[in-house]
């Protein structure tokens, strides 16, 4: 069992004579969105735990992202998805992954009953890691040395997260958001660890690509990304073939788009990407996505683009592999 969806499964779990968690675990509490350098950490410190006492690791995470549940179209962009979250814990080494719906019922639990029905009584924690700054439960009453108290009284211990910085800067999505948003690419970079991708499902344009010399896989975005504009970018497909391409992500302003989407074009690929999952590696900023006065402009634009995005992959090389 890698993930448990919701309150009620975990409960139904915790019944169960033959559940993973029938000893326990090791578990961590956030957002996780874009699993940075300072998860990895994170993840780090319960996976050594989890081994250590001899049972899996947890990650608990929450959908919608807390933040997106109050503020809504006002939360700030996300930089992943929840299956490319969970397939990120996953390859970092994590056992299972607890999802709990963020909703009005969820943000009315106090935190003791929070502590008793999803740590103690659903999870069985033993170790639990925290930063010191968190907080959870209704009005966000639970704090740290709350969870320590519990803790000490009802056998399990808590462990404070390390704060990991790159060059003197504390790692956050937040700050891995803002570099994005200026196009800071490669400092993003170095903050999460791995390049930016962004995974998702090929679906049905306006079939316009095709008529105008570029085809163009379109990723379904559930909302807007991060980062705007024209990149050179390597994709990889479900059967693990890589290809180099080039990317626009944006509204597509020329042709009216008004949803947000990321189009991927493969140089030197042939065939049908409908209903793939690709992961979309950004490699390097070429330009600003722009409104051009004709479809025609785009055209000359993108033929443009093209050849940018070979030469700086003559120059720098093809990507192999994302890690
Ligand atoms: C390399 C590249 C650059 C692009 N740049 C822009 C741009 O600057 N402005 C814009 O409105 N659309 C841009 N587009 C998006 C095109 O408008 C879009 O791919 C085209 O309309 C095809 O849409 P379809 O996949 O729905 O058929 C770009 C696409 C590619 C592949
Ligand atoms: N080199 C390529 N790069 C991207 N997609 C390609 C390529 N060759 C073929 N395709 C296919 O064509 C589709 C894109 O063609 P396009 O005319 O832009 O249609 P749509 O508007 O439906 O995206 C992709 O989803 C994929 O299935």
């Amino acid at each position: 069992m890698r993930l448990i969806r919701g309150l009620t499964n975990l409960k139904a779990l915790s019944q169960r004579g033959d559940s993973p968690l029938g000893r326990g675990c090791v578990a961590t509490i956030g957002n996780f969105d874009g699993v940075h350098l300072g998860h990895k950490t994170i993840i780090d410190q319960v996976i050594s735990k989890a081994e250590a006492l001899g049972v899996p690791s947890v990650v608990m995470v929450f959908e919608p992202q807390p933040r997106e549940f109050f503020q809504g179209s006002e939360a700030p962009p996300r930089l992943m998805n929840f299956r490319q979250k969970f397939e990120s814990l996953l390859a970092e080494g994590v056992d299972i992954v607890l999802c709990l719906r963020f909703n009005q019922a969820f943000r009315s639990y106090s935190a003791m009953g929070f502590v008793e029905d999803v740590l103690i009584q659903g999870l069985g924690v033993r170790h639990l890691v925290v930063g010191d700054d968190f907080r959870f439960g209704c009005d966000r009453a639970g704090d740290f040395n709350l969870l320590q108290e519990v803790g000490s009284a009802r056998g399990f211990s808590v462990e404070n997260t390390r704060t990991v910085t790159v060059a003197g800067e504390r790692v956050s999505s937040t700050r891995v958001r803002e570099l994005l948003t200026v196009n800071g690419l490669e400092q993003a970079e170095a903050l999460l660890g791995h390049p930016y991708r962004i995974r998702g499902r090929v679906v049905y344009g306006r079939q316009l690509g095709r008529q105008i010399g570029a085809p163009t896989a379109n990723i379904l975005l559930h909302r807007t990304a991060p980062l705007r504009g024209v990149y050179v970018v390597s994709a990889a497909l479900d059967d693990g073939s890589r290809y180099d391409g080039v990317a626009n992500i944006g509204l597509r302003p020329t042709v009216d788009g008004k949803q947000p989407s990321l189009e991927v074009h493969l140089f030197d690929f042939a065939g049908t990407l409908y209903g793939q999952h690709l992961e979309v590696v950004f490699r390097h900023g070429l330009r600003d996505e722009e409104k051009f006065e004709s479809v025609d402009q785009l055209k000359d634009q993108i033929a443009r683009d093209f050849e940018d995005a070979r030469a700086w992959i003559a120059e720098h090389g093809s990507e192999k592999s994302t890690d």
